[in-house]
């Protein structure tokens, strides 16, 4: 596998190499890139010459309009085996299981309120990223290209001969047990819990296990590609800096052996039969790809001095919306970090929000829950439903004696919405579902007294 000559990121020289860059990665955020797993397979100065080195088709993958403005225009190209319409004969719908798509309002009973519920197991049947994929919550409507559904995904069964794309959506993949490689048209791409993968709307993919069976939260964004945020005053650098972003070099199989490509679109899962594998990209170029992310390389930027800040300071990635500043999509972490803020109660102070809160635990203690909110775990605190530190954590932070103290081992985020979150039936009925939730905030006692002051 080598990449293109001139960007100089081959991935057998990297082999064994300590360097910051992995193997097999190139490293930026919406870079145009350039990468052949043949040398010469990249037409020169040129899309689409008459004839191709190696006998390739060319074929364009727009993310965006071809219209769309410059920083938004998203398109790759890509050179391979066969060009995509050859992989498809007749589409059958097949069952789709768990899945489900915006606007999805399944007749639950669930009551309106503050949700958590405890971690799903990973199940001891056959499943693969497909067949394994259960929607917690759907917002907003996927034709509209607005809005967005939260997942759990389970795999325990590498896929073979089997692929997928999704046209309803980007994927954004959260690993929280065990590794994935996920082999896709661009290329390949491992990782595991305190990574996340993004894999864009309609790139072709198969999911394999790594080490042992494998659970991941997974956020669909039916809405414009999710991007770094705007950093204003904070500057040029922190948070999460675009060299850290990782995308594969080329990558292709030449293998003709049936195949089955599944299809997610408009809400349903479709099954079509190929003669050979649909990852026959051998070169490509642009700014369309995957890419993964080690959300431990987040340079958090917090309160130096006193006071709690919002938590989109914590913003790792963002879809917006037509309007400034109201995301379709916010993805937030809680990473390893001092709190050194004097004279202040430190974790998240109580809440009411437009936005809805989808909330996940990859690993370690969360501050406004130490209990009940468990790796593995998840909450959702849908539209103005308020929230806040339970009992033990507000009673905790607001006598503690406030030093400098660091939050470690510790990775939590949040899929923010400005769309109100609906339950599936799956997570209505999920056993895991914490009836005693709002319980952690009943014995939140009355201090009030007229005669208190606090010293200055
Ligand atoms: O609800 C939560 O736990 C997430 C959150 C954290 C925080 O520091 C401030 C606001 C907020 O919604
Ligand atoms: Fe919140």
């Amino acid at each position: 596998m080598t990449a293109h000559p001139t960007t100089g990121f081959t991935s057998p020289e990297l082999q064994g190499r300590e360097t910051a860059l992995k193997p097999g990665y190139m490293s930026g955020f919406g870079n145009s890139f350039e990468t052949e797993a043949l040398e010469g397979a990249l037409p020169v100065g040129m899309n689409s010459p008459q004839k191709i080195n190696f006998g390739l088709y060319a074929e364009q993958l727009s993310g965006s309009p071809f219209t769309a403005p410059q920083a938004t225009n998203q398109r790759s190209w890509l050179y391979r085996i066969r060009p995509s319409v050859k992989h498809s004969h007749r589409y059958a719908k097949v069952d789709k299981g768990f899945m489900r798509t915006g606007p999805c309002r399944e007749d639950t009973d669930v009551a309106l309120g503050q949700m958590r519920w405890s971690p799903v197991a990973i199940p001891d049947e056959a499943l693969t990223f497909v067949t394994g994929l259960r929607t917690i919550t759907t917002a907003g409507d996927s034709d509209t290209q607005v809005g967005m559904a939260a997942h759990l995904a389970f795999v325990t069964r590498s896929m073979g001969n089997e692929y997928f794309f999704n046209a309803d959506g980007e994927y954004l993949v959260v690993a929280q047990e065990g590794h994935l490689r996920f082999r896709t048209e661009f290329g390949v791409i491992e990782f595991g819990p305190g990574e996340i993968c993004v894999v864009p709307r309609g790139v072709i993919f198969k999911v394999e296990l790594v080490d042992g069976p494998a659970r991941a939260y997974v956020c669909e964004n039916y809405g414009g590609q999710l991007t770094l945020p705007d950093r204003g005053p904070i500057g040029a650098n922190c948070l999460a800096n675009p060299r850290d972003f990782l995308t594969p070099v080329a990558a292709y199989e030449d293998v003709e052996e049936e195949s089955f490509l599944y299809v997610k679109w408009g809400g349903e899962l479709f099954m079509t039969k190929i003669e050979q594998s649909p990852l026959d990209v051998v070169a490509w170029h642009g700014n369309y790809a995957p890419y993964k992310y080690d959300l431990r390389r987040f340079a958090p930027v917090g309160a130096l001095l006193f006071d709690h800040p919002d938590p989109s300071i914590f913003t790792v990635l963002t879809a917006p919306s037509e309007t400034p500043g109201t995301a379709n999509i916010d993805f937030v972490i809680f990473p390893d970090r001092w709190m050194v803020a004097e004279n202040t109660f430190r974790p998240p102070w109580y809440h009411r929000n437009l936005m809805s809160e989808f909330m996940g635990l990859v690993y370690g203690v969360y501050d406004a829950k130490p209990e009940g909110f468990v790796p593995g775990g998840f909450s959702l605190h849908n539209q103005m439903m308020p929230h806040g530190p339970d009992m033990q954590a507000f009673e905790h932070a607001s006598n503690v004696d406030l030093g400098p103290v660091k939050l470690s081992g510790t990775m939590a985020f949040m899929f923010e919405t400005r769309f109100p979150q609906r339950v599936t039936k799956y997570a209505a009925t999920l056993p895991e579902l914490q009836d005693s939730y709002i319980d952690c905030w009943q014995g939140l006692k009355k201090h009030f007294d007229p005669n208190r002051r606090e010293p200055k």
